[in-house]
């Protein structure tokens, strides 16, 4: 089946009318929404008792795990979205590229790639390689009803910089390796990487997904004119292959202060910002048209209440009056994170902020 933009109508998706989906738009909120990046996760009691004994890549293809861990932030905190519960690196998963994602270290790739040859190990992906997706989202918004669903999906820098360095970086130094000396090479994996991006989110939307989110978390390692040049063509085909279905999309990356304008430009509806640049300077640099999203530092929430709430007005008060503002953290929930910090800010948020 083909989604089309009509299939996103109040008509057809309840959660048209969300404050999410709203603020998204740009349009007037009953409040400001609120949703946390990696809400589902280790902060969750609940989460740690599913997940026991199921590796995460595991947890990933089995729908009533995903659909559960999605739920799970939803009901306790009465977030305003939830996020599939994923990884970034899921979709490279499913085309048989060898990796696993190891506790306390992240994505860890078994060959890293280095060479025009490694290119070889980068095949489409088909929506069958990713069936478990479309039936978790399919279970997801039936249960979610008016709640809209985010997918997401790792941007083709973040994803190269894994592949090329083999796991977790500082200083991504063989990715940039790659970028600087050999220009070509580094052009045809982002394309490749950008076209397996853009299947993996039309799976999602097709199955109901309500918006996307493109994770550049290391995109900020980047200087604006390199950015521009070596990655924001990429990012921008994968944004472009989602236009037509009239679900927001929503660009975000860590430490990209610098980079905010060029991450609009690169074809999103909404940008987000991490807690390094105050809210209206960073809708400043994104410029009219778009909404933003962010941007509590997530260390905040070890901070006694009255200092979060201080935090969280600070936010607010950046934000007033731009039109179009999703309140969020500048990165996501710290794993040994108060749940019941998380969900005293979300009653903050919609309690300081009701028209
Ligand atoms: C860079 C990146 C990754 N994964 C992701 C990013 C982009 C966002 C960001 O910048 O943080 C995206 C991601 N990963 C996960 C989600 C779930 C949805 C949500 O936000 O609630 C999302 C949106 C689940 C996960 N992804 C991962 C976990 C933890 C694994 C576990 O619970 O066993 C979760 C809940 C694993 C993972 N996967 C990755 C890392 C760095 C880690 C942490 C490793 C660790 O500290 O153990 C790669």
């Amino acid at each position: 089946m083909v989604v089309t933009a009509d299939d996103h109508s109040p008509a057809q998706n309840p959660a048209a009318d969300s404050a999410f989906l709203r603020a998204c738009r740009r349009e007037p909120v009953p409040h400001t929404p609120v949703w946390f990046m990696r809400q589902a996760g280790r902060s969750l009691p609940e989460y740690r008792r599913v997940r026991e004994g199921i590796g995460m890549l595991d947890s990933c293809m089995r729908p009533d795990l995903v659909t559960e861990i999605t739920l799970q932030p939803v009901r306790r905190h009465r977030v305003d979205a939830a996020i599939y519960f994923s990884d970034i690196v899921v979709p490279l998963k499913a085309i048989g590229v060898d990796l696993d994602i190891k506790p306390g270290v992240g994505p860890v790739v078994g060959r890293p790639f280095r060479t025009r040859e490694d290119l070889e190990r980068l095949r489409p992906l088909e929506p069958d390689d990713v069936a478990y997706v479309t039936e978790a989202v399919g279970m997801l918004t039936g249960e979610l009803g008016a709640t809209p669903l985010i997918g997401f999906a790792g941007a083709p820098f973040t994803l190269a910089s894994y592949l090329v360095e083999g796991g977790p970086s500082r200083n991504h130094e063989h990715t940039k390796a790659m970028m600087y000396g050999a220009p070509e090479l580094w052009a045809d994996l982002l394309d490749r990487l950008a076209d397996i991006t853009a299947a993996f989110l039309k799976v999602q939307v097709e199955a109901g997904a309500s918006a996307v989110q493109l994770f550049d978390s290391w995109a900020g390692a980047l200087a604006p004119e390199d950015y521009r040049r070596s990655v924001l063509p990429a990012s921008a085909k994968v944004f472009g292959a989602v236009a037509g279905y009239g679900v927001p999309r929503i660009h975000f990356g860590v430490g990209t202060g610098e980079l905010l304008g060029a991450m609009g430009e690169a074809g999103a509806d909404v940008v987000g910002a991490d807690w390094r640049v105050p809210l209206d300077e960073a809708a400043r640099r994104i410029g009219p048209g778009r909404a933003v999203q962010g941007n509590l530092d997530p260390a905040v929430l070890f901070a006694p209440r009255e200092a979060v709430e201080a935090q969280a007005l600070r936010v607010l008060e950046a934000a007033r009056g731009l039109p179009g503002h999703v309140f969020n953290l500048g990165h996501g929930v710290l794993p040994d994170t108060d749940p019941d910090a998380l969900t005293r800010l979300v009653e903050f948020v919609h309690e300081r902020t009701v028209r």
